[in-house]
């Protein structure tokens, strides 16, 4: 074998070398030196007059070495190796600080940057003592690129339930501990994935992680955790030995170590993909594998995610989903998606951030009772906005209705308005939120003005101790008095929506006159700060949560249009804005001579059709508030903003005190009996009628549910939209016991449009329809869900086949609800005979199943008789007229039951009974 010559080898470990003895250059030289290696011209070559650095120097050293050929190079290794044996290079390293201590240093410092705080910057709201509440994830290997065409905020809900079903049957819930684990194990290596929406808590998580690993003394992991949004300041082509270095300054001296020989223990987090604004190029950016090498900030993510730079490093990407995609599939080794808090999570959540049990009980009370609050509740950040709206403003929303003189008694006001409170929170009291009288917020836009209210009456400016009722009276005033300002931030946010902008700079803040006052501060954050390549200091912005922004939008619009004003004049100049009042004065003089009922009209039509062209699901949010505030009750949370109602002019929109005008409800119908309406939208209509608190929901239930109980609906197919309509309003029903859909001619992709409320039932009645193996998926989800409910299922002619039988004994593995499983008549054969002796071998709730007319034969029963000698809780199981071709009445061995097979030889007139001695009557 040839030996390599010792000027290749040099070449071939040079980065080692200059990163292994750069610091030992001197004394290296003066060896060199004296047995003539380099000389003194070279010498003063190498150093470079002094102004090279110590590494640069070495890199010159080689290049002069390899210059001269193989002898001065043969020298320089030998000199290396007495070197290493004399320990010179440890004992020369051993001037600095030991490893470990750095790694120390470096853990009290992450841990002190990461700790926890809200939107608005404070720890109030949050968890005390143990800040961070255990929220669910699912897990799948490879990555899972989502389709959107819901708010991000609806898709949580839903995809809490439907985890599985998104994942095709691989993924799995977990937990923070689980994720954990995985990344810091030595075996944690490649890229993995974590997505979820805004506010859905991935920056928490990312918190959390760096807490626990800094308290974790058996982790040999290095944290070194990056934002995407610091990443997007690097303008010029940096190194990332330089990055590491220049934001890690306490790991400096020992960078290069960690990245040579600790370069397998190194976990990189990089936080918010969403936010990066450098495009990222997998297929064409040249590759680099030198952490010295300058490169556009890009390319360095782009070699560092295909495993070209730093191989052996560990990388978390966190994103919002629809930035997933920026990474190829193929490049993800795994993939977690953040399903949000669970109803139990949730409860959690406000016992652990409201300062009394009592006050969280009651939160938690009302908010499991309502229902569309409950579902965004499974976002941390809507948690926390529905915590600070409630926890300060109970009283906030029931000041002005509070008996006369209760005004004076603030402890006795404060419990008036909780037991106000509590009782809207009583189970089993019908939700008609038409009906709603008393001064409770029952819709999300209500909780939203209420958490509006709460932040500029407690945040803004401060609160004293004691003078919270005080703060309470003065809320019109002080509403009153930020009025100017608050159109123009619900400008920029509007502005900001119709261009799907959600990060602004200071050029969008003075163009609408805000400056960093109090007020901005409450509701918008920095998000950018020092320019490091550029050493300029820049910054920019964001609302605190993308439904902020949605709800200021809407605010803006609304107010602008009830005053009269065109919600784009305020867009297109500031000058409105600048002068405010006068604007408005003329606005509304011009608006009253052009028919203002029909400027309002043609305004709030042109919002709502909006939300309905637009495919994406972006202004959905924005559509559901803006119905929300056009009902004069909601308006009046926010009592001297709206301080001139009713105007005149509007009498005649507003036939009730206590209803939303007619129009907007007649809007919102016409565009829900639109035949192009697809499915989300269809169902985003229903929410705002519900935000409206259209008193026709609850009659609009009843008759579909007359309509549904109707002989010989099967043959009228119902279409996608009207399952997702009926998914919603039976949200609303407190009655959810029975769903009898029974012959409606239900396709499996009209039952996923159910999947948000099938769990919540206890008997589903699915027989005779078309559900298959597709079908059978959703319902496997549903079994899943944790808050599943189930315990009569019955699919009896449902098409599952044996296929379907498998996917749903998925589902029935991990349920812990269903006693009362009917699916007979459904092919399942001697497959889906074996997939349901799996089920019986472990489940323990399983009493009764039926499964006539099956096509089984003896090897299924086989199955299913083994099966039984394991399982000692199922009472019943029915098999008439498969297809067993003996008489049998074995007594499996072990088994305590008795199991008849029942029939003769040849006949499909057979059947096995199992009877459980025990229970039987
Ligand atoms: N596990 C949790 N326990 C307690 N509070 C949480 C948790 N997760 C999130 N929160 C609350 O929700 C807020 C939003 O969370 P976070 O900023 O982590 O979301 P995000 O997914 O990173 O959002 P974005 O995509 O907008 O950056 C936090 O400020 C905190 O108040």
């Amino acid at each position: 074998m040839a030996v390599e010559s010792c000027s290749v080898e040099i070449q071939k470990r040079r980065v080692e070398l200059v990163e292994t003895w750069s610091k030992c250059l001197n004394p290296l030289l003066d060896h060199l030196f004296k047995i003539g290696a380099v000389t003194e011209e070279d010498l003063s070559f190498i150093k470079g007059g002094g102004v090279l650095g110590e590494r640069d120097c070495m890199r010159t050293l080689l290049d002069v070495l390899q210059g001269r050929g193989e002898e001065p190079c043969q020298a320089f290794l030998l000199l290396l190796s007495n070197f290493e044996a004399s320990d010179f290079k440890t004992t020369n390293l051993s001037v600095k600080e030991p490893v470990s201590e750095h790694l120390q240093k470096h853990k009290d410092i992450l841990a002190r940057q990461h700790t926890p705080g809200n939107y608005l910057g404070t720890t109030a709201g949050l968890p005390k003592a143990d800040w961070f509440t255990d929220i669910t994830f699912s897990k799948h290997i490879g990555l899972q690129v989502p389709v959107h065409f819901q708010h991000e905020t609806s898709v949580v809900g839903d995809a809490f339930r439907a985890g599985r079903a998104e994942a095709r049957g691989q993924g799995e819930t977990c937990s923070f501990k689980d994720i954990y684990q995985s990344l810091l194990s030595d075996s944690g290596n490649g890229v993995a994935l974590l997505s979820g929406v805004a506010g859905s808590g991935k920056t928490t998580v990312i918190k959390r992680l760096v807490q626990e690993w800094a308290m974790d003394a058996d982790t040999q992991k290095i944290v070194l955790p990056l934002s995407f949004r610091e990443l997007s300041l690097i303008t010029i082509p940096q190194s990332l030995q330089v990055l590491l270095s220049d934001h890690y300054s306490h790991l400096k001296p020992i960078l290069p170590e960690l990245m040579t020989s600790k370069q397998g223990q190194i976990l990189l987090i990089l936080d918010g993909l969403d936010e990066f604004s450098f495009p990222l190029d997998f297929e064409r950016t040249p590759k680099c594998s030198d952490p010295e090498r300058e490169l556009p900030v890009g390319a360095m993510i782009v070699n560092l995610i295909k495993g070209i730079l730093l191989p052996d490093i560990a990388i978390l990407l966190t994103s919002r989903p629809h930035a997933v995609a920026k990474v190829p599939q193929l490049l993800v080794n795994r993939f977690y998606n953040v399903l949000g808090f669970s109803p139990a999570q949730q409860q959690q959540y406000f016992v652990q951030s409201c300062s009394s049990s009592q006050i969280a009980a009651t939160i938690w009370g009302f908010v499991s009772f309502h229902k569309p609050l409950q579902l965004m509740c499974h976002i941390p950040a809507f948690c926390w906005i529905v915590s600070t709206a409630l926890h300060n403003s109970t009283s906030c929303l029931f000041f002005d209705f509070l008996p006369q003189g209760c005004e004076s008694q603030t402890s006795a006001s404060k419990e008036v308005g909780q037991e106000q409170f509590q009782a809207s929170s009583k189970p089993n009291r019908p939700i008609n939120n038409t009906q709603a009288t008393g001064s409770r917020p029952v819709t999300i836009t209500e909780i939203y003005c209420c958490f509006y209210k709460t932040i500029l009456l407690f945040h803004v400016g401060g609160c004293v101790e004691g003078m919270h009722l005080n703060r309470l009276q003065d809320a019109p005033r002080v509403l009153k008095e930020t009025k100017a300002k608050l159109r123009c931030l619900g400008a920029l946010a509007f502005k900001g929506l119709l261009e799907r902008r959600f990060v602004f700079d200071y050029s969008d803040l003075t163009f609408f006159s805000l400056d960093g006052s109090e007020f901005l501060r409450a509701f918008m954050m920095e998000i950018l700060k020092e320019d490091r390549s550029s050493l300029t200091y820049e910054k920019n912005f964001q609302f605190i949560h993308t439904s902020i922004q949605e709800f200021l939008a809407a605010l803006y619009y609304v107010l602008e249009s009830l005053s009269g004003s065109d919600p784009f004049t305020g867009l297109k100049s500031n000058v409105g804005l600048l002068a405010p009042a006068m604007h408005m004065h003329l606005m509304t003089v011009i608006s009253k001579l052009r028919q203002p009922q029909y400027l309002l009209r043609r305004r709030i039509k042109k919002a709502l059709n909006w939300g309905e062209r637009h495919q994406s699901g972006h202004l959905d949010l924005f559509c559901r508030f803006v119905s929300g505030l056009l009902h004069p009750r909601t308006r009046f949370i926010l009592n001297g903003l709206f301080r001139d109602e009713p105007r005149p002019y509007l009498a005649s929109c507003v036939p009730l005190p206590n209803a939303s005008p007619s129009f907007v409800l007649q809007l919102l119908y016409s565009q829900l009996n639109s035949p192009n309406l697809s499915p989300e939208r269809h169902l985003n209509v229903c929410h705002c009628l519900y935000e409206a608190q259209d008193p026709g929901l609850p009659q609009r239930l009843q008759a579909w549910l007359k309509l549904l109980s109707q002989e010989g609906m099967g043959q009228c197919t119902l279409a996608t939209r009207d399952w997702s309509e009926l998914a919603f309003l039976l949200q609303l029903s407190p009655d959810l016991q029975t769903l009898n859909l029974d012959a409606q001619g239900l396709s499996a992709e009209g039952l996923r449009r159910l999947l948000p409320v099938l769990p919540l039932f206890s008997t589903l009645r699915l027989a005779q329809n078309p559900l298959g193996p597709e079908g059978a998926e959703v319902l496997s989800v549903a079994l899943q869900s944790p808050d599943c409910h189930i315990e009569r299922l019955w699919v009896v002619s449902t098409g599952l086949g044996c296929e379907g039988a498998r996917i749903l004994a998925e589902g029935l593995k991990k349920n812990h609800t269903v006693f009362d499983l009917r699916m007979a008549i459904n092919n399942i054969g001697d497959i889906g005979a074996a997939s349901l002796a799996e089920v019986l071998k472990t489940n323990h709730t399983l009493k009764d199943i039926r499964m006539r007319d099956n096509l089984m034969t003896d090897k299924g029963a086989e199955h299913l008789k083994s099966a039984l000698m394991e399982n000692t809780t199922l009472e019943f199981l029915w098999l008439f007229d498969n297809k067993f071709s003996k008489e049998d009445a074995k007594k499996p061995k072990n088994s305590h039951r008795n199991i008849y097979l029942v029939g003769a030889a040849g006949s499909e007139k057979s059947q096995i009974l199992v009877k459980n001695p025990d229970k039987q009557t």
